[in-house]
């Protein structure tokens, strides 16, 4: 009862969205697809939920394969699209009733499913959607896509400009949901929301960089990261692009991240070079690989 994904491909005029894509979902797995903008995740989300038709390939989720089983899947998975998707002129209760309708269910009938997160905007049941804060919208469009309990859920950048503290409530009521029996298949662009999958997929310019657990992406990383930081950050990072053994050079938060091409490298050859640069207050440290290294690493 998860996703199957074999082979699909899917290209807009000449624009190549989704290339040669294949992974399986495993039943109640809570599964990422971890990419930039434009990486393809809504035309792959579009496609499984039966709103696009690829060029190339199949796909069945909940059993049930996109094209010729289309009616089936739409009453089976419930869609969360990255815009938001709810009447903005309608309350938090008539949107709710509105989905409900549609799906020939009633909000009784599936409350318990909803109630851990209907609760929380409950308060607010007779406010306009429109009027809603991000974090608020979104449990409300969640609330949406599971009142008919769906068997697979889909969702598209749901935590994008949402504050941090909704962002982590959001995850816990997924953990949540997937213990109720429920396949999530969800996107994100932010790294640190990729360790909290079960597996990841990495994707950029619609190809599959990588799949496996979050633990297992970032112990393949080949090579010892560096955090650099000096006293002039903009300097830091030219010179490190201008030193001639740089593997990688990024900038991670306050630091810089470097790699060096050298199997025998020793930090303090570095420190020599930068000091020739004028740089002071220089500081190496080894540092261990994230997802967002992996995903740097890969797409390089
Ligand atoms: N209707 C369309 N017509 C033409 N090109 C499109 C269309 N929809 C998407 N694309 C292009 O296909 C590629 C994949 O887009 P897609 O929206 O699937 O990516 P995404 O990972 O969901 O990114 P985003 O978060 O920006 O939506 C991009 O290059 C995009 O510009």
């Amino acid at each position: 009862m998860g996703i199957s994904v074999n082979h699909i491909s899917k290209s807009y005029k000449n624009v190549k969205a989704l290339q040669d894509i294949s992974f399986d979902v495993k039943p109640s797995e809570l599964f990422g697809l971890i990419g930039p903008d434009g990486a393809g995740k809504t035309t792959l989300f579009r496609v499984l939920t039966t709103l696009l038709i690829a060029n190339e390939g199949t796909a069945t989720v909940a059993g049930f394969d996109v094209v010729t089983d289309y009616k089936k899947i739409r009453s089976n998975v419930g869609y969360m699209p990255g815009k938001f998707s709810l009447y903005q002129d309608l309350t938090v209760e008539e949107n709710l009733h509105f989905f409900a309708t549609i799906f020939g269910t009633t909000i009784e009938e599936n409350y318990d499913l909803i109630k851990d997160i209907y609760v929380q905007i409950e308060p607010f049941k007779n406010r306009r959607a429109g009027k809603l804060s991000g974090g608020m919208k979104q449990k409300l469009a969640l609330c949406c896509a599971l009142i008919h309990k769906p068997k697979v859920l889909f969702l598209d950048e749901p935590t994008t400009g949402v504050d941090p503290v909704s962002r982590k409530e959001f995850w816990e009521m997924l953990k949540r949901l997937q213990q109720k029996d429920i396949t999530i298949l969800v996107s994100t662009p932010y790294m640190d929301e990729a360790a909290l999958c079960d597996r990841i997929a990495l994707i950029q310019e619609g190809q599959i960089l990588e799949i496996d657990t979050p633990e297992a992406i970032v112990k393949h990383y080949p090579k010892q990261i560096y955090n650099v930081r000096a006293n002039n950050m903009y300097q830091l990072i030219k010179s490190l692009n201008d030193y001639e053994y740089n593997h990688s050079v990024y900038p991670f938060g306050e630091f810089i991240h470097y790699t060096d091409k050298r199997k025998d490298f020793n930090p303090d050859q570095l420190l020599v070079f930068l000091k020739s640069n004028q740089l002071s207050n220089i500081e190496i440290t080894e540092t261990v690989a994230t997802i967002e290294d992996t995903f740097m690493e890969l797409a390089k």
